[in-house]
């Protein structure tokens, strides 16, 4: 039992039946552990067959017992199989045997933004400014296709080996079937979760994902969540509150802090669109935004040269 989290490597075999009728077994090798979520695990898996090399999310069919999980489960799957954008994590295939239901998804082998940050404890504004935008293109996809992610969050954004931002995780995603429809279900994760999911008096849309952006933008650049506290109950209360501010001791510019205060209003009619957000003056400070940033930046501040 040498696995981080004691389960054991191995071959998965996934039985195929061609259109002929006949089976075919395509195998792959159980790697190494990459993550947890929920009774979830993720593995990077490789494809015997093809050598290629796939982020796999387990998830043990005795988590699926109950209908809500099988359906969450189908909803996930339905609609990232759906999506295909740079920024949004790549869905490849999903199969499953007796004991787990396996999802492979685009591998990003710089890992998620969450480890970013706690390695370099807080990102520049030129590193903030090309991140989002990144981020914001796969939202804009994610909302033009009536889908609304209700999770985003650091540990959502994965890194490609090329640096590339991608959305993952649809686990709480959600498609709107016609405009002005108002989802109810209370989810997310405590610190990136919109007041008016909290109040869940008028339903929630888009603007929730626009809030969590908001939320991202403060922890990248001040290093911390802005209702952080020790207990959930005290941050729900800071975020129907709006009780942040910025500290002193991070020297961030006008624009920044303007753009962030801009997002972080509890009326999520009062909220700026991805459009309003991208012609804000944080994006136009007179220095040229990358495209993407190099791999040292995941030690060390791009060189300011
Ligand atoms: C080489 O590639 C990677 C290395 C590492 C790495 O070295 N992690 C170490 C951190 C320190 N600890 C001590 C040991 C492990 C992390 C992510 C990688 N790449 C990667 C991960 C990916 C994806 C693509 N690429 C995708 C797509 N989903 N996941 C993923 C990741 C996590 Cl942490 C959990 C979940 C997850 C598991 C269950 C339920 C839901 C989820 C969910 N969040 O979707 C999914």
């Amino acid at each position: 039992r040498n696995q981080e989290d004691g389960e054991t490597p191995g071959v998965v075999e996934e039985k195929v039946v061609k259109v002929n009728g006949d089976i075919a077994i395509r195998r792959y090798n159980k790697g190494r552990f990459l993550g947890k979520g929920g009774f979830a695990r993720c593995y990077e898996f490789t494809s015997l067959d093809t050598r290629k090399v796939a982020a796999a999310k387990v998830v043990p069919k005795a988590s699926l017992a109950k209908a809500r999980a099988k359906q969450k489960l189908m909803s996930e799957i339905k609609i990232h199989r759906s999506l295909h954008h740079p920024n949004i994590v790549g869905f490849e295939h999903f199969f499953e045997d007796n004991e787990n239901v396996y999802i492979l998804l685009e591998l990003c082998t710089n890992q998620t933004m969450n480890e970013l940050l706690r390695r370099r404890k807080r990102l520049t504004e030129l590193e903030v400014q090309c991140y989002t935008m990144q981020i914001i293109s796969g939202l804009k996809y994610l909302h033009t296709h009536h889908i609304i992610h209700r999770d985003l969050k650091l540990g959502n954004f994965f890194l490609s080996d090329k640096m590339e931002v991608k959305i993952g995780d649809l686990g709480l995603a959600t498609r709107l079937e016609h405009d002005g429809e108002r989802k109810r279900t209370i989810c997310g994760t405590p610190n990136y979760i919109a007041p008016e999911v909290l109040d869940g008096k008028q339903g929630h849309s888009y603007e929730v994902d626009i809030w969590s952006l908001g939320v991202v933008m403060y922890t990248l650049l001040v290093g911390k969540p802005p209702f952080e506290t020790s207990d959930v109950k005290t941050t729900y209360r800071r975020i129907r509150m709006n009780a942040y501010s910025f500290p002193d001791h991070v020297p961030l510019s006008e624009q920044s802090k303007s753009l962030i205060t801009r997002i972080l209003v509890t009326d999520p009619s009062k909220r700026p669109s991805l459009d309003e957000i991208i012609e804000h003056e944080f994006f136009h400070q007179g220095n040229v935004i990358p495209k993407l940033l190099p791999p040292s930046t995941l030690a060390c501040p791009p060189s300011s040269s």
